[in-house]
């Protein structure tokens, strides 16, 4: 059966980009997913500036709004990048809270869908046809640490 998931509150919230799980990568520590892929988007641009104020943004709501405000120039080559950064960051995510990995490996081989009804890319979007990208990159993350174990 399906697992769809979204809200941070709701049943496997911890697979969203939003739940509280902090990383370290590049050097630094990310309070969610969240905050370090918006910030990864200024990364070498004149508004690079903003990666600090992406890292300190109380809320992973305000780190993606910052992130989004497209008034501010994100890298040429963010579109080629966007999905193994996310998988990166889920990866670590995952390996690094080990209550949460073992809710994503209780997960077994169900599909793991992200229920966006806005996402088409990183969610299944309103009407269920989207890409699923999210839930996509969950489920490889599932597989490898599956692997490692
Ligand atoms: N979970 C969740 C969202 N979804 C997340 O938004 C991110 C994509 O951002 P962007 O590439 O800027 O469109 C990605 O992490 C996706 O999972 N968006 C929200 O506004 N609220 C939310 O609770």
């Amino acid at each position: 059966m399906t697992i769809y998931f979204y809200k941070v509150d709701d049943p496997y919230g911890c697979f969203s980009n939003f739940s509280p799980h902090c990383i370290h990568l590049l050097g630094q520590d990310w309070a969610t997913v969240e905050h370090y892929y918006q910030a990864q988007k200024f990364v070498g641009t004149k508004d690079e500036a903003l990666i600090l104020e992406i890292a300190s943004a109380k809320t992973p709501m305000q780190a993606a709004t910052l992130g989004r405000d497209r008034t501010r120039h994100i890298r040429p080559d963010w579109e080629s990048l966007k999905t193994e950064i996310m998988r990166e960051a889920v990866l670590i995510k995952f390996l690094t809270h080990l209550d949460i990995q073992s809710i994503l490996l209780s997960t077994g081989d169900r599909l793991l869908v992200e229920d966006s009804q806005i996402d088409y890319y990183w969610g299944c979007g309103k009407d269920k046809t989207g890409q699923n990208h999210l839930g996509k990159i969950l489920m490889s993350v599932r597989q490898e640490i599956r692997q490692r174990l």
